[in-house]
This record gives structure tokens, C-alpha cells and sequence, in this order.
């Protein structure tokens, strides 16, 4: 297996008495896509600003293709989307490029296709003042992607775009990873990660809660399929008798159980046929996994 671009080991940082980071462990390596979740405060942008070099952890080591943070050596194969980009409004996207491409010893020539690969040819000649918020963000991902870095740091990449720029935003990031760099980006929202990473990381308050696939993550949380049965006019009572679960109005109860015993569960409820109107499953959704490992309702963290 390839050695990974990015591989932190047991990281602990803290602002004084407020421990930001607590024994954090993870690495990217090449080509793969790691997405990092967590809620406001977790520590996610800690964590990235730590990997660049501006902070320095109190115990634990993180090695950028083999090298320190804020060496010369981590600073070429590392770079940077931060969570608000702001360019100068008068220059033009393509004067941005340039002058970045400079900043980083890349050749002028490759602007062209940086450029032609965020969707940004045609505007490349207005200045950034006349861009959208979807256009500014584009602009960031090819400064990002100036010099074809081995490790891409996304700190919310997507936050503020509408659904179509976020899947193209996510087609660039998969490019990227293709072409063999090692991607993290932060988000809030496991639903627009899912499908677009291959693996997720799960931080709450500092601590690293989940690393792995989905698949994995679900497997690991065991959450139960719930059922809600339905029951004909005045039988609700047998039914929680015999089964229990919560009642959620008169004629309607629901039931939990692990995913293995869901079929023991509806032959159970079989015997019960006179008394049920409907009964309806719903497995564990990306909500119920996300808020298993962080703490969290996902949908919270978006206020
Ligand atoms: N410079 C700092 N000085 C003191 N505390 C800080 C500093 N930077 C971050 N923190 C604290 O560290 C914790 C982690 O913050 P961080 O910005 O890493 O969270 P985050 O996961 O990126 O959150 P968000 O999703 O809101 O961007 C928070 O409690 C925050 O208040």
C-alpha cells in the first residue's frame, strides 16, 4: 500500500485550558478522498490549520508526504481552500491565477487549463468583483489546485453553493483525487459527503469519534430498524401489550429492533394480522448514523 500524503498520529492541541484536539488520528493517502464532519466547534478547522503549520500541536505528530508541517518541503505538496475566500475585486480571474501560480513557482501556461477545469474560461477575463459567491469559490478550487498538490485541504469548500455547483464542485475535487492527490474537506453534512468521499471521519469536541466507509460506519453503529405498525380501530392496546414500543397516537405504535431480528420481528406481528392496519420499516438513515458518532442532529449543525 501507498504511504499516505497526509498522517497525523495521536494530534493534541490546545487554546489554553480548552483542549481543541484530543489524540487524533488519521492519514489520506494518494487519490483518496476523506471527508471530516463535525459540528460547529469540533475542531475541524483546528485540525487543518495544525496540518498547514500555523499551529502547534501540544503532543502527536503530523507528517505532510513525510515532511513537518510548515517545512518547505510540506509547504509544496500541501495547499489550501480556506471556508471564505476572498481575492482582490479588481484583478480578473485570470490575474489571480497568475499571480498565485508566481506565489507558488508554478508555470504560467498551466492557468489556461486551470481555469478551463473550474468552468471559469469564459469569465476569466472579468474581475473577481463581477463573480457570483458559486464563481469566487470556483476561483479558490483552482488556486488550490495550482501546482497539482499531493494533499488538498477543503475547509467547507461547498458551504453557500446551490446543488449544481456542488455536484460540479465535487466533480473538480474527484478530478483532483484522480490525477493522484490526497483530498480532506471539512463539512457539515454527511447526506453531501455520502457517494462523493470514500472514506468519513466523525470529530466531536475535539475527539475523533468514526473513520471508515459508510458501509462501515453504519455496521458499526448497529442502529435499530425501526417499525411503526398501525393498528385497526380499538386493537392498539393488544398490540402494545404483546410488542410494547412507544405509542404515538391512538392507533399508531412504534417498535425498534436490531437489524438481524427485523424478520423474527414481522413473523411476531404476523400472528397479530387481525389487529394491524399497516406496518411500514424504515432502516437507520444517514441522520440517525451522523448523530450516533457525533452527538449530534445533523440537521442542527446547519443553523
Ligand atoms: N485561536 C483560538 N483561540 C481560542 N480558541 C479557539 C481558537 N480557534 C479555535 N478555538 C476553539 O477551538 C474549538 C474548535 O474550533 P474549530 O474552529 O476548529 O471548529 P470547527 O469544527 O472548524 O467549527 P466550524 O464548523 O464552526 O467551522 C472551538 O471551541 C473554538 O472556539
Amino acid at each position: 500500500m501507498t504511504d499516505p500524503f497526509l498522517d497525523i498520529r495521536n494530534l493534541c492541541l490546545s487554546f489554553g485550558r480548552l483542549r481543541a484536539l484530543e489524540d487524533v488520528s488519521l492519514s489520506v493517502r494518494p487519490g483518496e478522498r476523506l471527508a471530516l464532519l463535525g459540528h460547529n466547534g469540533a475542531g475541524k478547522s483546528t485540525l487543518f490549520k495544525a496540518v498547514l503549520g500555523f499551529l502547534q500541536p501540544s503532543a502527536g505528530r503530523i507528517a505532510v508526504t513525510g515532511h513537518a508541517p510548515g517545512t518547505d518541503a510540506a509547504r509544496i505538496a500541501v495547499n489550501y481552500l480556506p471556508e471564505v475566500v476572498s481575492f482582490p475585486r479588481n484583478l480578473t480571474g485570470r490575474e489571480v491565477l497568475v499571480f498565485f501560480s508566481g506565489l507558488r513557482g508554478a508555470p504560467r501556461a498551466a492557468v489556461a487549463d486551470l481555469l478551463a477545469r473550474v468552468g471559469l474560461t469564459e469569465a476569466s477575463d472579468r474581475t473577481v468583483g463581477t463573480y457570483s459567491k458559486g464563481m469566487r469559490q470556483r476561483l479558490g478550487l483552482a488556486q488550490a489546485l495550482i501546482g497539482a498538490p499531493r494533499l488538498l485541504l477543503l475547509d467547507e469548500p461547498t458551504s453557500g453553493l446551490d446543488p449544481v455547483s456542488r455536484q460540479e464542485f465535487y466533480e473538480i475535487i474527484a478530478d483532483a483525487a484522480a490525477r493522484g492527490s490526497a483530498v480532506l474537506l471539512s463539512s457539515h453534512s454527511l447526506e453531501e459527503v455520502q457517494d462523493r468521499t470514500d472514506r468519513v471521519a466523525i470529530l466531536a469536541q475535539g475527539k475523533l469519534r468514526a473513520d471508515g466507509t459508510l458501509a462501515e460506519l453504519a455496521a458499526g453503529a448497529a442502529l435499530p430498524t425501526r417499525i411503526r405498525v398501525t393498528a385497526k380501530p380499538g386493537a392498539a392496546d393488544e398490540l402494545h401489550a404483546a410488542f410494547g414500543g412507544r405509542r404515538v397516537n391512538g392507533c399508531r405504535l412504534e417498535l425498534e429492533c436490531p437489524q438481524d431480528a427485523k424478520l423474527a420481528m414481522l413473523a411476531q406481528l404476523g400472528r397479530h394480522e387481525h389487529a394491524l392496519s399497516d406496518i411500514d420499516l424504515a432502516a437507520p438513515g444517514l441522520n440517525d448514523i451522523y448523530r450516533h458518532y457525533s452527538g449530534r442532529n445533523e440537521t442542527e449543525d446547519r443553523t
